[in-house]
This record gives structure tokens, C-alpha cells and sequence, in this order.
């Protein structure tokens, strides 16, 4: 029996995934394994019996990633699964900071019972009036999962798109348009565009990447579009730069004491991912990867440790080691096992970073003894018995 605990509401149809093996508990110290979404999780302390963390969704800023790898804990999210929601919120908020339409709006919520007020909102509608996307360049920085979506929808309604991303996957690089101009130098993006719309992940390196030099490259007019993170961006200079007349809109996901309710700024609550469609497919991908290494020692999509897959296993036993990446484990580990006659008919060994995992499948079950053994190589995290 497993226990997972959920530190914010996860879709039901996802949570409906787990099979009766698995029970919903109410403290987090408790659980195998937790659930989340952008609850922060850097102060938490986790209890020993936590295994896995599933991010339902993109973004792991909110975990402490490396703590948790030291800890044995793998953390994983949930790639492109929330993408199509975020970018057709993008393409909202594009239209919000084109036109005033929520001032439009307002205006006519604020006339309700005016029996002339179609007449009026002929004389009043030039106070609402915008720009056209069709004809204008849009700069994407980072195409990934939801900037490529972003990207490629954008050229569908005749915009000139930009495309900025160092460290593009095999994968994005296919999905993208090849009406998307690839950018090497991403202040060509901050220099010709009157869009920009940021789609990295919150990182050191990415920290503030929009910061005030960068708003000086930028045209007179342009409008700043992020779904990504707040502190990527320096938004006491947008709102300079808002002040200075140079930025027409910034357009943000993330609502901060800094940006709420200040002029020029659009900010909506966090919404990007907020569909049921998004939900609903974070959720079932989050638990199917929580399940597949609960019950199989598989990883995938994880964020802190090495993808390994090696199917369901079909010998007596297997185990899996979550170990430091340094030299001359796999020698202790193979050692302990063979000098208790346990043939290794299958292993998978993998790194990432410091750390490494291995999935051992074996001909007998591992006894206490060989498990206390392996527990004591220096280098070790942690030992599970799978099977
Ligand atoms: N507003 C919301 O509700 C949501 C926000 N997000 C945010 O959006 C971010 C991106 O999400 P996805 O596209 O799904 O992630 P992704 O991992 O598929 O794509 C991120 C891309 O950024 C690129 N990148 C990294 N550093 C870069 C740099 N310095 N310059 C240019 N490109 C760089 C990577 O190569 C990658 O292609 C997430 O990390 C998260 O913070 C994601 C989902 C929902
Ligand atoms: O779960 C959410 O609503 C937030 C989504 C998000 O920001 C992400 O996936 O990075």
C-alpha cells in the first residue's frame, strides 16, 4: 500500500489513475509521495517515507530540487501538459494590451439601464481603441513546450515571429514553424519586436533576464508579455519604462505588490494553466509517473534525478539505488550483491549531475542483511526494494 498526499487540489480524474494500492492522506509527513502544484515547498520539512514529488504542471521553482535529490526524494513535472492552456491565455493577453477592452467593458457595465446607450458607445468607443497582432514582429524567448505553441499560433494570424532559445530540444526544434525567424542573439528580439513574450524557466541564469539594459534596446511602444515567472523580469524598470512612455503594456501571469494595479500593467491571477483540459492532463501525467516509480522503480520525466525505464519486472527481485555520481559505487554495489549470491540479470545505471540511479533487476530477493549493507556504502541515498 502506498500513501499520497495532495498539497494542492489535483484533478480527480488524475488522482482516479492510482490504483486501490494507493491512499489519499491527510499530512504531508506522512505520504510516499506528494502532489503539487505551485504550493511552496522550500521551507517543508519531509518526512523519511517520502519517495516522489509530482509537480502537475511545468515550472519546479516552488521545490527545493537539490535538497530533495539529497534526500533521495525524485521530483517530477509534467512537460507540455498545461502548454495549449497557457498559450491561448497568451494570445488574451496580447489582445488585452492591443485594445482596451476591459476599460470598454467597464465603461458599458457602468451605463447598465441607459436606454441610449447604443448611441453613446458609438461616440464613446475611440476611448477603446487599439492596434491590430496581424503585421507585428513578436519576439519568443525560450521555445519550449509553450513558447513553440506560442510561436506557431502567432504566425497563423499573419504576426512576423521571432524565435529565441540557446538550449532548443531536438523535439521543439521540429514542432516549430518554419515561418519562425531563429534568433542567435536575443537583443534582436529586444530591438525588433513589438511583442516580446517570455517562456523560459525561473533559473539563476534566467533571473531577471529582462532587466532595464534590455528595455533600453527595446522599441518605443512595445508590449511585454510573462506567463513564466515574475522575477524574471525587473518590474520596477518596466514600470519606468511604463512611466517613461516607452513600454505600452506589460502583461503578467503572476500578481506581486509590485505590478497590482499599477497603470500600464495587465495582471491576471495565475491563470495560465487554470483550464480543466490542463488539469485534467498535469494530473493524469503527474500520477502515472508517480505510479510507475512506485510500483516499478521506472523514472520519468523527472527534474532532480536521470530518466531510467526498464518496464515491469519479470525477475525475483529488483531494487533501486539513488546514489551519489562518483567513482566506485557501482563496484560496492555489485560487490555486496554478489558476495551474497545474488545474480544481477538486468541493471540500468544513470546520471545526472551529482546524482545517479540505478535499477537493478535480480534472481532472488534481497534480504535485510543486503539491504542494511547497501544502505551503508558511503556514497548511498537510498535503497529501495521494488519487488
Ligand atoms: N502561467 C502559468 O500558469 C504557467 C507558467 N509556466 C512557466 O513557463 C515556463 C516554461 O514552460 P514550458 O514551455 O512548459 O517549459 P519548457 O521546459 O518546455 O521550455 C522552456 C524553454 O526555455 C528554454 N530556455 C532556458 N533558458 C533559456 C534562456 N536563457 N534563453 C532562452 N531560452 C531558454 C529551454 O531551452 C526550453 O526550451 C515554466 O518553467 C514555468 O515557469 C508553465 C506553465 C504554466
Ligand atoms: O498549477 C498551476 O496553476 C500553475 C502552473 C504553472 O505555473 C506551471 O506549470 O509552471
Amino acid at each position: 500500500m502506498f500513501s499520497y498526499h495532495c498539497l494542492n487540489p489535483i484533478a480527480e480524474v488524475g488522482l482516479d489513475q492510482f490504483s486501490t494500492d494507493y491512499k489519499k492522506v491527510e499530512a504531508a509527513v506522512t505520504a510516499d509521495a506528494i502532489l503539487v502544484r505551485s504550493a511552496a515547498m522550500h521551507d517543508m520539512e519531509f518526512g523519511r517515507n517520502l519517495q516522489a514529488i509530482a509537480r502537475a504542471g511545468a515550472g519546479v521553482n516552488n521545490i527545493p530540487l537539490e535538497r530533495c535529490a539529497k534526500e533521495g526524494i525524485v521530483v517530477f513535472n509534467t512537460p507540455g501538459a498545461n502548454a495549449n492552456g497557457v498559450k491561448e491565455l497568451v494570445f488574451a493577453g496580447m489582445l488585452l494590451a492591443s485594445r482596451d477592452i476591459v476599460g470598454g467593458i467597464e465603461w458599458v457595465k457602468s451605463q447598465s439601464g441607459e436606454t441610449d446607450i447604443a448611441k453613446m458607445a458609438e461616440k464613446q468607443k475611440k476611448a477603446y481603441a487599439g492596434t491590430e497582432l496581424a503585421g507585428k514582429k513578436l519576439g519568443v524567448i525560450g521555445l519550449g513546450a509553450i513558447g513553440v505553441k506560442v510561436a506557431n499560433a502567432a504566425t497563423h494570424l499573419g504576426m512576423d515571429v521571432y524565435g529565441y532559445d540557446p538550449y532548443i530540444s531536438v523535439q521543439a526544434a521540429w514542432n516549430l514553424s518554419r515561418s519562425v525567424k531563429h534568433i542567435d542573439a536575443v537583443e534582436d528580439i529586444y530591438k525588433e519586436c513589438d511583442f516580446i513574450t517570455i517562456h523560459v524557466p525561473l533559473l539563476d541564469s534566467t533571473r531577471q533576464m529582462i532587466n532595464k539594459s534590455a528595455i533600453q534596446m527595446m522599441k518605443k511602444d512595445v508590449i511585454i508579455l510573462n506567463f513564466a515567472r515574475d522575477l524574471l523580469v525587473d518590474e520596477q524598470a518596466v514600470l519606468d519604462g511604463i512611466a517613461a512612455g516607452k513600454i505600452r503594456k506589460y502583461v503578467s501571469d503572476f500578481p506581486n505588490p509590485t505590478t497590482a494595479g499599477q497603470d500600464g500593467v495587465i495582471v491576471i491571477p495565475h491563470l495560465g494553466a487554470s483550464t480543466a483540459e490542463a488539469e485534467d492532463n498535469c494530473a493524469i501525467m503527474a500520477v502515472q509517473e508517480i505510479s510507475d516509480y512506485m510500483e516499478n522503480g521506472n523514472i520519468t520525466h523527472s527534474v532532480n534525478y536521470p530518466d531510467c525505464q526498464m518496464g515491469i519486472c519479470q525477475t525475483a527481485g529488483r531494487i533501486a539505488l539513488l546514489h551519489y555520481n562518483r567513482q566506485g559505487v557501482i563496484a560496492q554495489y555489485t560487490t555486496i550483491l554478489g558476495d551474497a549470491n545474488i545474480n544481477v540479470s538486468d541493471m540500468t545505471n544513470k546520471t545526472r549531475g551529482d546524482f545517479a540511479y540505478a535499477l537493478l533487476d535480480i534472481d532472488a530477493p534481497v534480504t535485510p542483511e543486503v539491504v542494511e549493507k547497501l544502505d551503508a556504502i558511503e556514497d548511498m541515498i537510498r535503497v529501495r526494494v521494488v519487488k
